[in-house]
């Protein structure tokens, strides 16, 4: 099956290249993982090994010498051998010399090491080309075809003949390289991989928070009160009641805080009379996060979508409604039909639908797929305007639902309002300062100050204020 590989790319290179010999050093997993890929596109294969007799579990066709005889046959050699034993490649300087070496360990840590590892080989062997490359790859994702894994192969070095020939390698491959500029990029590459979802670690801890925090509250108003007020147990409630609280109000919450950091950036902005100054750290990192927090949102609101939809069969809700009938039905009473009450219900789930199907495009919008069939006006059209407008729908959806109760002192339940009021507050200071800043007067400052006009700018000749802005974040955004 592998073999197709080999016929997937029959014009990426010419038939004199495809006998192009390729020299890896280390005879380990990943060694091997990519010289039986290389094999299988056409390269000729020599492994480097300390003992190349036994040497064992090697792919058919690649010869195996020592490191000295192995780097003579090939101008590229790609050292798969880990940083601690670099010491070897010190006494095959000589050799190396000119050389393209491909680097591509990775570490345990982050920033395990001063410098790069990459740094580190060009410092060992001064005269050869050290290009780092694969350390994403790993030697599973190379033999299972890397179909279900990451194909792209961050790539740098600061010889860019060299780098250009890696990547050569690397597309024959059937992989993506990406050029990550000079070897100082080195250390990012490294640290790649050993990162776990960074920009998911503070949505994730909010949103615990936020669940936590809200349980605990609406435990205390829907467990804990009925108990001492009545002996009641409600435990019950804790399976789909409170849940479907704390869901949608960690929805509505994280949602309202993807807009929250705009709203700041743009006060700062008029505040400051320039957009050439750095934000700082926090709202930078806030920024750099919205998608993710946005994304975790949308999967609370899809929670509550599938709790909302059990609630006619919930043994709890059927008794209620059998037990009101018989009731009424004993004492020969009947409620009169409130149309306020039922334009408040149609209109609440309303509002609700349409919030969740926005919601929805948000989410579609922001996948690669489709983001990349957009362009950036079209995508911030989706995510800036739509995104304020589902803000504007879920948290019209969640006030209507308080309907006539909402803000009324008889819901306080020990001084405490109902968790969707404090659910609010958020959304609305988001909602009011952004209706501020959206008025015809605010709005054309602040967008002369995105244009690049300063309240206090001296005027400059060559303009100088331009080289020393540190970094145009919100333009970093589009
Ligand atoms: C389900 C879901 C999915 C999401 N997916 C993504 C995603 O894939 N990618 C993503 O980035 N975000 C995503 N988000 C987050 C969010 O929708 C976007 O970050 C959105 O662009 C934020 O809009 P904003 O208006 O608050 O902020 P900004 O886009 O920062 O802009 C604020 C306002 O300032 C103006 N402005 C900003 N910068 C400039 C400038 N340099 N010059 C002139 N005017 C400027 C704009 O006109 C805008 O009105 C997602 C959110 C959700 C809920
Ligand atoms: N495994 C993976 O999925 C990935 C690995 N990498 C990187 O690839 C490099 C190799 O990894 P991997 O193949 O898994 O490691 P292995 O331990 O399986 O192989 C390392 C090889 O290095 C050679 N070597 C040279 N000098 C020494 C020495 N003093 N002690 C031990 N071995 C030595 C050995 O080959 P011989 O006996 O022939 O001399 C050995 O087989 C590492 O830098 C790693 O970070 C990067 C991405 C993914
Ligand atoms: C298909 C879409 C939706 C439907 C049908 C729907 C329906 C409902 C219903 C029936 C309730 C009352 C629950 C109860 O009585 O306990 C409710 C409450 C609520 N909904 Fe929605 N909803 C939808 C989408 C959303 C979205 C997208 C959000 C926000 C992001 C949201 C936020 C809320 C909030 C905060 C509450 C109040 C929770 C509480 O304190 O009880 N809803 N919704
Ligand atoms: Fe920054």
């Amino acid at each position: 099956m592998e073999k197709t590989s080999t016929d997937a790319f029959p014009f990426t290179m010419n038939s004199s290249e495809k006998q192009e010999t390729v020299c890896i050093f280390g005879t380990g997993d990943f060694g091997r993982s990519l010289a039986l890929k290389m094999l299988q596109c056409g390269y000729s294969i020599v492994f480097g090994s300390r003992n190349p007799q036994k040497s064992s579990l090697l792919p058919n066709g690649a010869e195996v010498l020592s490191y000295s005889e192995a780097a003579r046959k090939s101008d590229i050699i790609i050292i798969a051998v880990h940083r601690e034993h670099y010491g070897f490649l010190t006494e095959l300087t000589e050799v190396l010399k000119g050389k393209t070496l491909v680097d591509i360990s990775n570490n345990l840590k982050i920033n395990q090491y001063p410098e790069s590892n990459a740094e580190y080989l060009a410092q060992l062997v001064p005269g050869a080309h050290v290009v780092k490359a694969f350390n994403t790859i790993s030697a599973w994702a190379l033999q299972s075809g890397a179909l279900d894994a990451n194909r792209q192969v961050f790539v740098c070095g600061n010889d860019s003949k060299a780098k250009q020939r890696v990547m050569d390698i690397v597309r024959t491959l059937g992989l993506t390289p990406l050029d990550q500029g000079s070897l100082m990029a080195a250390k990012e590459i490294e640290n790649y991989p050993l990162q776990l979802f960074p920009m998911w670690k503070f949505p994730f801890y909010l949103s615990a928070f936020l669940c936590v925090f809200f349980f605990f509250y609406c435990v205390i108003r829907d467990i804990i009160y009925p108990y001492v007020n009545g002996g009641k147990d409600r435990t019950f409630r804790m399976a789909i009641s409170i849940p479907n609280r704390v869901f949608p109000i960690a929805a509505l919450t994280l949602l309202a805080l993807v807009y929250l950091p705009g709203v700041i950036a743009a006060i700062l902005q008029l505040y400051r009379g320039t957009k050439y100054r750095r934000f700082p750290d926090w709202l930078d990192h806030w920024m750099l996060c919205r998608k993710q927090l946005g994304l975790v949102a949308l999967g609370f609101a899809s929670l509550h979508v599938l709790y909302t939809l059990v609630i006619p069969i919930r043994y709890y809700v059927r008794w209620t409604i059998k037990n009101r009938t018989i009731t009424q039905a004993t004492a020969k009473r009947e409620d009169p039909f409130s149309t306020s009450t039922a334009w408040l219900s149609d209109s609440y789930v309303a509002l609700g639908i349409l919030g969740f199907f926005l919601f929805v495009l948000l989410g579609i919008t922001s996948l690669p797929s489709v983001s990349n069939t957009v362009n950036w006006r079209e995508f911030r059209f989706v995510q800036s305007k739509l995104g304020y407008l589902t803000l504007i729908l879920c948290t019209a959806h969640t006030m209507v639902y308080g309907g006539k109760r909402f803000l009324s002192p008889s819901s306080l339940i020990w001084y405490l309002p109902s968790a969707y009021v404090i659910a609010l507050i958020i959304p609305c200071i988001v909602l009011v300062i952004k209706f501020v800043l959206v008025l015809p007067c605010i709005d054309k400052t602040l967008t002369r100050i995105r244009q690049g006009w300063e309240r206090n700018a001296k005027p400059t000749l060559n303009g100088e204020r331009y080289l020393k802005q540190s970094s145009v974040h919100l333009d970093s955004e589009l």
